[in-house]
């Protein structure tokens, strides 16, 4: 029989886990809070949630603390029949964690999707590779800005920003995920200006630079506008899927006629992982089921900068996003969030060639402007690539030593 087996961190004060996991294993299928004497054997049989794995954590004091009593905790692990839900995410979220995640005591770590339920995800329509194809750059981390303080600014502006960055040697340019459609940089204008100056900018440099439109809007018209983007010549989306919800992300990452990248941003997300006791794991929303929705790039802030997430968990997001599947293609990692060219030897470190160095005021606020910005990232990552240090590095690059000079980061690679 098809399932999904859901892993649950539960905490009690006895350590009466069995209890907890029936009651869990019942009440989010066939039962209820009280008996239900007219249940049907053949209906337990075929519905009821099956206990798989209860597994008893040491105790610890933080824990305690936390609830102002001695707890103790485990994982549990749970088993839904696929015959009790649609193969969609809306369903299988509610089966698993609807009303338990209001329990607020019961954190959801991980989904295993059992085989004919895995398959009705397709996953990311582009992935690393085809993201890679599109630049043409194979061998390296690939390099991503961000528009910095366009909110109040005219189109010029935009354009000029974008010059800037993708002379500075970035792979793509993202809008900042707070940039709504408005009346001095409307979403169609800003496309077709930045077609036409990475057009420009490709032949004085001869690199390819990808743009990201933030793709915002009520929900029912994020289909026609994502047409829009693809047929005025945007490269990839932007999308701040939390807003909106992951089941959107799949239907926009599904329609064959939205042939775009898409760009998954975390804004909101923070409302649903950060807890160590309750909420959804950030490997999990971040990591295994962005990349089931279909996003070819997630964004995440990295264990080191202004939002820092703790290492295990932005570590564990890269690993969801790149393991090798049979059916699914691998997402891009995006480490963001206080990025500068100091962090890089940490970057690649903990992340690898295949993720995407993001930043906007790690670009933009270089003493030498944006250009100089992409420059220093650019020339931290080639010379760690051939196994220098960044104290190397900064004495053959000016703009890589005035980054350092800046924010700090003789890190030794
Ligand atoms: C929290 S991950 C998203 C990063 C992001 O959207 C951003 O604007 C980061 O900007 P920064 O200036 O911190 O690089
Ligand atoms: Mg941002």
């Amino acid at each position: 029989m098809a399932t999904i087996t859901a892993t649950y961190l539960v905490h009690d004060p006895k350590g009466n886990f069995e209890k907890k996991a029936e009651g869990i294993a019942l009440g989010l299928t066939v039962g209820s809070w009280t008996d239900l004497p007219e249940l049907q054997k053949e209906q337990l049989r075929n519905h009821k949630g099956h206990v798989v794995e209860i597994t008893e954590l040491p105790e610890d004091e933080r824990v305690n603390q936390y609830f102002g009593a001695p707890r103790k905790q485990a994982l549990l692990k749970i088993a839904y029949p696929a015959a009790n839900f649609t193969p969609d995410l809306p369903a299988i979220l509610t089966t698993v964690f609807g009303k338990l995640s209001l329990d607020g005591e019961v954190k959801l770590i991980d989904l295993d999707f059992s085989g004919q339920l895995a398959s009705a995800f397709p996953g990311p329509a582009f992935g690393i590779e085809g993201v890679r194809n599109q630049l043409g750059v194979f061998e390296r981390p690939l390099l991503m800005s961000i528009f910095k303080g366009v909110i109040g600014r005219d189109l010029q502006y935009f354009k000029n920003q974008l010059r800037e960055q993708a002379l500075g040697g970035v792979d793509l340019v993202k809008d900042d995920e707070i940039l709504f459609d408005n009346p001095l940089t409307p979403f169609e204008e800003r496309i077709k200006a930045a077609k036409a100056v990475l057009m420009e900018t490709e032949q004085v440099t001869g690199h390819k630079t990808l743009y990201a439109v933030n793709l915002t809007g009520r929900t029912y018209d994020l289909k026609d506008k994502a047409k829009k983007a693809v047929e005025l010549g945007a490269s990839a989306l932007l999308f701040n899927v939390f807003a909106y919800g992951l089941d959107v992300l799949q239907s926009l990452a599904e329609d064959p006629d939205i042939s775009l990248p898409i760009m998954a941003h975390p804004a909101v997300s923070g409302a649903i992982t950060p807890s160590e006791f309750y909420g959804i794991s950030n490997r999990l929303l971040l990591g295994k089921l962005l990349r089931l929705a279909g996003a070819d790039l997630v964004l995440f802030p990295s264990p080191y900068g202004s939002v820092a997430l703790r290492k295990e968990d932005a570590i564990g997001i890269a690993g969801e996003l790149t393991e090798k599947e049979p059916h699914l293609k691998g997402a891009f990692p995006v480490p963001s969030a206080g990025i500068h060219p100091g962090l890089t030897p940490l970057l690649l470190q903990d992340f690898g060639v295949e993720c995407i160095i993001n930043a906007g005021g790690g670009v933009h606020g270089h003493p030498g402007g944006a250009v100089e910005g992409g420059r220093a990232f650019r020339d931290a990552i080639d010379g760690l690539l051939l196994n220098k240090s960044l104290e190397q590095i900064s004495q053959e690059s000016k703009p890589l030593k005035q980054a350092l000079d800046l924010w700090g980061g003789l890190v030794k690679a």
